[in-house]
C-alpha cells in the first residue's frame, strides 16, 4: 500500500501485547525505543483497556510529543459485562482473557488499519501469542515474537514434548536437553507437565511456532550464558538479545516513599531489599518466617510489600523504623543499584534477576511459579550470584541461613564479585558499539525494513 499522511514510507507495525504482570511495559518501553528511531513508521500498540490506561499516562491512547507515530488501541478482556474477579484463582482474568485471542485482536487490528489508512507490514507479539505466526503468514509479513522472561524457559518450551518423555524417567538433572544441562527436573515449569488449562496450552503452543518466526527478540543480554544463548541461536531462525531493555534508557526516578534517602543514612552492602514483584504474595506463615529471619540477621531491611503491611506484618515489626522500612511500592533499580544494599530476597522474576545484576547485588530465591525456578537455579548454580532458599519455601532457620551466606563472610564477598562482573558485562552490552544495541538496530531493520 502507498505511504500515507501519518506515514511517508507506507510502513505500519502492529504490536501485540500480554496484558498481564509487567509484560505490556517491558515491551512497550522496547516499542517506544523502535518508534523513535523509525519516526517514519506507524505503530499501534494493542492490549486491554486495563493495561493500556497502566502503561500510558493521563487516560490517553498515545504518547503525546514524544511518540507520535504510536498509538494504542484497546482490545476486549474476554470479561462479560459487570465481571469481577473472584479472588480465588489469580490466573482466571489471564484464562477469561486467553478464550477472547485471536479474534479480539483480529478485529481491533482491521480497525487499527482503516483508521490509519496502511495495511500492517510487520507484526511485533508477546512471544506468547502463538497465533502471531498464522496471522503473519496469512498477511506474508514478518512475525517478531518478544520473549521477556529467562532464556532458559524458553528452551523448555520449545523442547516440551522431549521433557514430557524423559519426566520421571530420566535422573534428577536435564542433561539430556541441549542447553539445559545446569537445570534439575524440578526446576521445570509445571505448565510444562500439565498442558490441560489454556495458560499451559498457549505456552505449548508457542514453543511449537517460535522457530517460524522472523526473529526472536530477547530481554537479555548476549554473555549471559553461553550454552544456553548457543542453543537458541541454533534452535531460532534469528534470536536477537537487545536487554536488558530497563537499561535503554533507564526509568527516570520516583520515590515517593522515601528509598533512597533512608538508603543514604545505612551502611554500604548492610540492607536486606524485600520484594517479589508485581503480584506475588507470599503465604502467611512464609512471610513470619521472612520477619522471624530479619530479626534474627539484624540488617536493615527495607521490604516492598504486596498487601495490607498494617495487617499482615506484627506491629513491633513495623514499629523498627530505624532498622527497616516497608513500602507498598519502591523504585526497585534504583534501590538494587544503591550502595547501600547488600542482598535481595526475591521471586526471581526475570526482571528482578536482571536489575539485581545491574545493582551487582546478590540474591535469595525463593521462586513461585513459571519459569522463577530455572532463574533461581541459573542464579544459584550457573552464575553462582545468590542461592536458593532450601527446602524450596521461607523457613526462619532456611532464611537466615541464606541471608547469612549471601551478606558475610568469603561467600558472600565472591558473590558480589561475580555479580559485579556480570553487571559490567550488562553494561557494557548496551554502550553504542555493545552487543545489545547492535541487535536493536538489526531488530529496528527487520521491524520497519
Ligand atoms: O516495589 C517494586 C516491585 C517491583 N518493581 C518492578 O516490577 C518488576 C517486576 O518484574 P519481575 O521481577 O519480572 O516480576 P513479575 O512482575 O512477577 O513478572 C512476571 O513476568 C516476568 C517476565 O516475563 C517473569 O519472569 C515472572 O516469572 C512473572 O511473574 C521489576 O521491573 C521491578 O523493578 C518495582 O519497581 N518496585
Amino acid at each position: 500500500m502507498a505511504g500515507t499522511e501519518d506515514s511517508p514510507t507506507g510502513k505500519h507495525v502492529a504490536v501485540f501485547a500480554f496484558p498481564f504482570a509487567t509484560h505490556a511495559l517491558a515491551l512497550l518501553r522496547l516499542v517506544r525505543r523502535i518508534a523513535e528511531a523509525s519516526p517514519a513508521t506507524m505503530f499501534s500498540f494493542l492490549s486491554s483497556e486495563k493495561s493500556n490506561l497502566a502503561c500510558f499516562s493521563g487516560g490517553r491512547r498515545d504518547d503525546g510529543g514524544t511518540c507520535p507515530n504510536l498509538v494504542a488501541y484497546d482490545v476486549w478482556d474476554g470479561a462479560p459485562e459487570g465481571y469481577v474477579p473472584s479472588g480465588r484463582n489469580p490466573v482466571e482474568p489471564v484464562e477469561i482473557f486467553l478464550r477472547a485471542v485471536p479474534g479480539n485482536f483480529e478485529s481491533v487490528l482491521r480497525a487499527a488499519e482503516r483508521e490509519r489508512g496502511c495495511n500492517i507490514t510487520c507484526l511485533l507479539t508477546d512471544a506468547f501469542y502463538w497465533f502471531g505466526a498464522d496471522m503473519a503468514r496469512e498477511r506474508s509479513v514478518p512475525w517478531v515474537p518478544v520473549w521477556t522472561a529467562g532464556p532458559s524457559a524458553l528452551i523448555a518450551h520449545m523442547e516440551t514434548d522431549s521433557i514430557r518423555q524423559i519426566f520421571g524417567t530420566s535422573g534428577k538433572m536435564l542433561d539430556a536437553i541441549p542447553g539445559l544441562s545446569a537445570m534439575r527436573m524440578t526446576d521445570v515449569p509445571k505448565e510444562i507437565l500439565d498442558a490441560t488449562t489454556p495458560f499451559p496450552t498457549m505456552l505449548y503452543r508457542m514453543g511449537q511456532v517460535l522457530p517460524q518466526a522472523t526473529a526472536v527478540v530477547s530481554n537479555s543480554f548476549e554473555d549471559i550464558d553461553p550454552i544456553v544463548e548457543g542453543e537458541l541461536h541454533s534452535k531460532l531462525r534469528k534470536f536477537l538479545d537487545v536487554g536488558p531493555f530497563v537499561l535503554s534508557p533507564p526509568p527516570p526516578l520516583s520515590d515517593e516513599h522515601g528509598c533512597i534517602p533512608w538508603l543514604d543514612k545505612q551502611e554500604t552492602a548492610s540492607v536486606v531489599y524485600v520484594s517479589f514483584g508485581s503480584m506475588i504474595r507470599p503465604p502467611p506463615h512464609e512471610i513470619t518466617a521472612i520477619v522471624n529471619a530479619l530479626d534474627k540477621a539484624a540488617s536493615p531491611f527495607l521490604w516492598s510489600f504486596r498487601g495490607d503491611a498494617q495487617a499482615e506484618l506484627p506491629r513491633e515489626f513495623l514499629e523498627r523504623r530505624t532498622r527497616g522500612k516497608v513500602v507498598p511500592w519502591a523504585p526497585q533499580l534504583h534501590v538494587l543499584g544503591h550502595r547501600a544494599v547488600g542482598a535481595f530476597v526475591t521471586h526471581c522474576g526475570w526482571n528482578s534477576v536482571l536489575e539485581s545484576m545491574i545493582g551487582g547485588v546478590p540474591m535469595v530465591g525463593r521462586p513461585f511459579f513459571g519459569e522463577q525456578s530455572m532463574n533461581a537455579r541459573a542464579v544459584e548454580d550457573v552464575w553462582r550470584i545468590g542461592v536458593a532458599v532450601e527446602g524450596g519455601a521461607f523457613t526462619e532457620e532456611a532464611t537466615a541461613d541464606a541471608l547469612e551466606r549471601v551478606l558475610a563472610g568469603e561467600e558472600g564477598k565472591r558473590m558480589r564479585e561475580r555479580a559485579g562482573a556480570l553487571k559490567e558485562m550488562a553494561l557494557k552490552a548496551v554502550e553504542p558499539q555493545g552487543s545489545s544495541t547492535r541487535n536493536f538496530k538489526a531488530l529496528v531493520e527487520i521491524v520497519t525494513g
